[in-house]
C-alpha cells in the first residue's frame, strides 16, 4: 500500500488523512482469503484498534478494504477446521479483541462497506457507528448456514439498527443483502456509486473531524450509553457527557472561535 502507512502484523494497516493525520484509515488488507478474520488477523485488528483509542489526534476511524471484491467475509472458515474444539475456546478472547475493539473505539467510526460484508465481516461494520457502502455491496449474517450463530455481536447489534423482526428474519434466513435493499432495511446508512465507498467515507470523515474532538467523543459515549435506555436514563447519560465538555478547552475555543468570526482551532482537551 505504500504511503504514510503504520502495519499491524501482516494483514493490517492504519493510514492517516487530513492536516495532522486527524483521521485514521484501518485498513484489512489480507486479499488472498477476501479478509478473512484469523487469530493472526484478529490479533492485528485489536492492536491496532488499542493504539488508535490511546492516540488523542485521532478523531474518526474509517474501516476499509483493499480486496477490490470484498469487505470482509467474515471468521475465516478454513483456519476454523483445523482447529480443535479447545483451541477455538482458546482463539475467541483474540477474537473478541478485535470486535470489542472496534467497537469500543472512542471517537465515531465509519465503515467503508463494497463488495461481500458476510457473517463476522458484516458485524465489524455493524459495530462502528456509520456504514457507508457503494452499489457492489453484499451484507448479511450467514453464520446458521455454517452451524453457527453470528458470534461478532450480530445478535445484538443488528436488531439495534433494523428491529427485532427483522434482524430475526436476516439471521434465521441467512440471507444476502444486496445493496439498495440494504440501504432500505437500513443495515447500511448511504450507498455511493460502484468504488466510491472509501472516498466517501473519507470525505464524511473529514466533515466530521472538522469538529471538536472532546465534542465528537462525548456525543458518542451519550449515544452508545444512552441507546436502548428509557428517556429518564438516557438523559442522565446526557447530562453526564455535557459535563465532560461544559468546562473543556474545546468548548471555550468553539465559543471563542464563532464570537470572532473565525474557524476554531481545536485543542482536542
Ligand atoms: C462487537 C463486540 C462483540 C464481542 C464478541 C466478539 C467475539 C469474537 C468472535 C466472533 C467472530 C465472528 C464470528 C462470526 O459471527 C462467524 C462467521 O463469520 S462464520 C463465516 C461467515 N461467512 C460466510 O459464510 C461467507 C463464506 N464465503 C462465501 O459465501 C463465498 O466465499 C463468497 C464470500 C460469497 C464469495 O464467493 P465466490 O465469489 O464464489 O468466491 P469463493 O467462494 O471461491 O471464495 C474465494 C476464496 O475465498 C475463500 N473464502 C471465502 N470466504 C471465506 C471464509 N469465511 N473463510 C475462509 N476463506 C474464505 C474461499 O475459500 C476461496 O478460497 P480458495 O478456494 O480460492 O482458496
Amino acid at each position: 500500500m505504500g504511503g504514510n502507512e503504520v502495519r499491524f502484523g501482516e494483514f493490517v494497516a492504519v493510514r492517516r488523512h487530513g492536516d495532522r493525520g486527524v483521521v485514521a484509515e484501518l485498513v484489512l488488507d489480507r486479499p488472498k482469503a477476501m479478509n478473512a478474520v484469523s487469530t493472526e488477523m484478529a490479533r492485528s485488528v485489536s492492536a491496532a484498534c488499542d493504539a488508535l483509542a490511546a492516540d488523542p489526534g485521532v478523531r474518526i476511524v474509517v474501516l476499509s478494504s483493499t480486496h477490490e471484491r470484498a469487505f470482509c467475509v467474515g471468521a475465516d472458515l478454513k483456519e476454523r477446521n483445523s482447529l480443535s474444539d479447545a483451541e477455538l475456546v482458546r482463539q475467541r478472547p483474540t477474537t473478541r479483541g478485535a470486535y470489542g475493539g472496534v467497537l469500543e473505539l472512542p471517537m465515531p467510526t465509519i465503515a467503508a462497506v463494497h463488495g461481500f460484508a458476510l457473517g463476522g465481516g458484516f458485524e465489524l461494520a455493524l459495530a462502528c457507528d456509520v456504514i457507508v457502502a457503494d452499489e457492489t455491496a453484499v451484507v448479511g449474517l450467514p453464520e446458521v448456514s455454517v452451524g453457527v450463530i453470528p458470534g461478532g455481536g450480530g445478535t445484538q447489534l443488528l436488531p439495534r439498527r433494523v428491529g427485532a423482526a427483522r434482524a430475526a428474519e436476516l439471521i434465521f434466513t441467512a440471507r444476502r443483502v444486496e445493496a439498495a435493499e440494504a440501504l432500505s432495511l437500513g443495515l447500511v446508512d448511504e450507498v455511493a456509486p460502484a468504488g466510491g465507498d472509501r472516498a466517501r467515507a473519507l470525505e464524511l470523515a473529514a466533515a466530521m473531524a472538522a469538529n471538536s474532538p472532546v465534542g465528537l467523543r462525548a456525543a458518542k459515549r451519550a449515544l452508545r450509553l444512552g441507546h436502548g435506555m428509557d428517556l429518564a436514563a438516557g438523559l442522565e447519560i446526557e447530562d453526564a457527557a455535557w459535563r465532560t465538555v461544559a468546562f473543556s478547552g474545546d468548548r471555550a475555543e468553539g465559543v471563542a472561535a464563532f464570537n470572532e468570526k473565525r474557524k476554531p482551532e481545536w485543542p482536542g482537551e
